[in-house]
């Protein structure tokens, strides 16, 4: 939490905060003595004038004490907020830019409850800690002080409430501690079956699993509740307690205090002012106890935003060599390259070679799981290879800076991700100054333009995830906002594939013959044999091994499982015109197009 105050919170700012606090503290000090002073020699001695002048006196520490006290909450307030945003912008920064695995490793439900939750907590904390950190103890000593200057013998009632408030505090604490961890890991867990609802709402209306959704969400969230009750419930009860302790303390002072003054020990005024310090004393260590309730729980939260901070990215750019960069890519080739997820068995790839030169497409098509989208992954570099190298023009893509990487790479993802705002913002991911012409021309390519006419412009809004356009259309703005970046290489992860087979075709037809696009390297993923018989070249995927790499006509006669995948998609005719054997396969994907 040190770490995070020392890195987000200004020099100036704290120091005029604690400033004010001091001043708060020796002006609360100082009334209490005047209040005496006024009782014992003004109305004691009848002296008006005294009373008058003391009376002023006390007007202006009071005075002081206010405009301090609301100097410093709005210097505490200011600090505290400002590190709430800084902290929240350097989040948002960090997981932006964070490498693929890391971001997986922890998770969007985690990601969203740090920078949401946990930034609150310890918002809250060093907003407390501002305003009563210095305070507390000031306050309690002082108050002490103060109160065995007016009277050792009354100082004796401490003895017995002191100690036990201590132990009250002490064993709220051990309870409430390490429930606090629990907490933020239960508000994670109810914010990804939150999150998870959310976005397969159609599923588990379709599969009728309400029931068991909504069974789960009110377990997690029954159990939060549990977990924060007793929390909440134990902090809470720390109050009845101390107000008791504090009324019984008070009792004490007037009874031995009235004693005292019977006995000429003790002037009236002096144990009015001792009662005031006493409840001084007695609020400073409530304070002090709420915040070493606060402290600890913020203390979990600092180390979950310190993760995700301090996480290091395994993706970086330490091996860039700045001579090396070349501006125009002729080729691209990934040599010997195999790649192993952490936690998984398996290679997801495994010794693939495979060149691909300017102007040629190259095609993946295998099972699923079989390692396709791992190689486009590989070539945008969300992911670095186990071992071999993917190299543009030659130069291993981890010597180059990975902005530069990413403008010279164009990618569809398979589920098309669009963001809210309109066409052209979502457009202008891709180019940020296209022109009209432009975004046209890469919505005629990707087969959108037609039915953007139809339902607007490029000004038509796009909703929250694009859920005002079919799948088809969304995958179609995606491709659009793909080709119309200056890439030098561009990627299509199964980015076809909810397009029926005459846009499919189409639009492949319309990137060959675009002027911008011809001339550039293209790696498509399919599923369908239509739609990757007319690449250049054909890589056959199985479980990570590369079983065929060549032309259709190459593949169609000599690698079975490619033949495999021709005979359940193509027609008998179709397979008939190849001189392939005709089988009884009822699964065909439509006739080639
Ligand atoms: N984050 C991950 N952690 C562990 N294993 C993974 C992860 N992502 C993918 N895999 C595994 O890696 C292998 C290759 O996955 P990949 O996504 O490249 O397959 P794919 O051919 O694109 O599949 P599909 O056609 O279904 O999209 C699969 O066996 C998959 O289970």
């Amino acid at each position: 939490m040190l770490t995070i105050g020392r890195r987000y919170l200004n020099f100036w700012p704290v120091f005029w905060a604690l400033f004010l606090l001091v001043l708060q503290v020796v002006t609360n000090l100082w009334l209490p003595t005047i209040t005496a002073d006024i009782i014992n020699k003004g109305i004691g001695q009848s002296d008006m004038k005294y009373i008058w002048f003391m009376g002023l006196i006390m007007l202006i520490v009071a005075l002081a004490s206010w405009i301090s006290a609301i100097g410093n909450v709005y210097f505490a307030s200011k600090q505290s907020q400002g590190l709430g945003m800084k902290l929240r912008r350097d989040l948002f920064n960090k997981v932006l830019f964070m490498d693929e695995r890391n971001f997986q490793d922890f998770g969007d439900a985690t990601l969203i409850t740090r920078t949401t939750n946990d930034v609150t907590q310890l918002q809250n904390v060093f907003q407390t800690m501002l305003r009563m950190m210095l305070m507390a103890p000031m306050m309690l000593i002082g108050s002490i002080f103060m109160a065995w200057k007016l009277s050792h013998d009354l100082m004796l009632v401490f003895l017995i409430s002191l100690p036990i408030l201590t132990l009250a505090v002490v064993i709220n604490i051990a309870i409430a501690m390490p429930r606090f961890r629990s907490m933020q890991t239960k508000v994670d867990k109810i914010n990804l079956i939150f999150q998870q609802g959310l976005t397969g709402v159609r599923v588990i209306r379709a599969f009728r699993r309400d029931q068991y959704e909504i069974d789960k969400f009110d377990e997690a969230n029954r159990d939060l509740t549990h977990t924060s009750r007793v929390v909440l419930t134990t902090i809470a009860m720390l109050m009845p307690i101390m107000t008791v302790i504090l009324s019984f303390t008070n009792i004490g002072i007037v009874w031995f205090g009235a004693q005292l003054i019977g006995k000429n020990m003790m002037e009236m005024g002096s144990l009015v002012a001792f009662l005031t310090y006493a409840s001084q004393i007695l609020m400073s260590f409530m304070q002090l106890s709420a915040v070493a309730v606060m402290v600890p729980r913020a203390q979990v939260s600092a180390v979950r935003v310190r993760e995700i901070l301090e996480r290091q990215d395994k993706i970086t750019d330490e091996q860039v060599n700045k001579e090396l960069n070349e501006s125009v890519s002729n080729s691209l080739a990934l040599h010997q390259v195999s790649f192993k997820f952490d936690e998984a068995k398996r290679q997801a790839l495994s010794d693939l070679s495979v060149n691909v030169k300017a102007g040629q497409t190259l095609a993946i098509i295998g099972g699923t799981g079989s390692g396709k989208s791992t190689i486009l992954n590989l070539i945008a570099r969300l992911i670095d290879p186990t071992s071999g190298s993917v190299n543009i023009n030659g130069i291993d893509i981890r010597q180059m800076s990975q902005h530069d990487l990413h403008e010279k790479v164009a990618l569809t993802q398979q589920k098309a991700v669009l963001f809210s705002g309109s066409l052209r913002s979502n457009l202008q991911f891709g180019k940020s100054d296209a022109t009209d012409e432009e975004m046209w021309q890469a919505l005629e390519i990707a087969q959108a333009a037609d039915f953007i006419r139809e339902q607007g412009s490029l000004e038509m809004a796009v909703e929250q995830n694009g859920s005002n356009f079919s799948g088809g259309q969304k995958q179609r703005i995606a491709i659009a906002r793909t080709l119309i970046k200056e890439a030098e290489i561009y990627l299509f992860d199964d980015s076809f594939s909810a397009l029926d087979f005459a846009t499919d075709r189409k639009l492949r037809e319309a990137i060959n013959k675009s002027e911008k696009h011809h001339d550039k390297i293209k790696v498509i993923v399919a599923q369908r044999i239509a739609t990757v018989m007319s690449a250049d070249q054909i890589l056959v995927l199985e479980n990570g091994l590369t079983v065929g790499l060549g032309t259709h006509e190459s593949l169609a006669k000599s690698c079975p499982q490619y033949q495999e995948t021709m005979q359940s998609q193509l027609s008998d005719e179709d397979l008939m015109k190849m001189g392939l054997s005709i089988t009884n396969s009822t699964d065909k994907g439509g006739p080639v197009q």
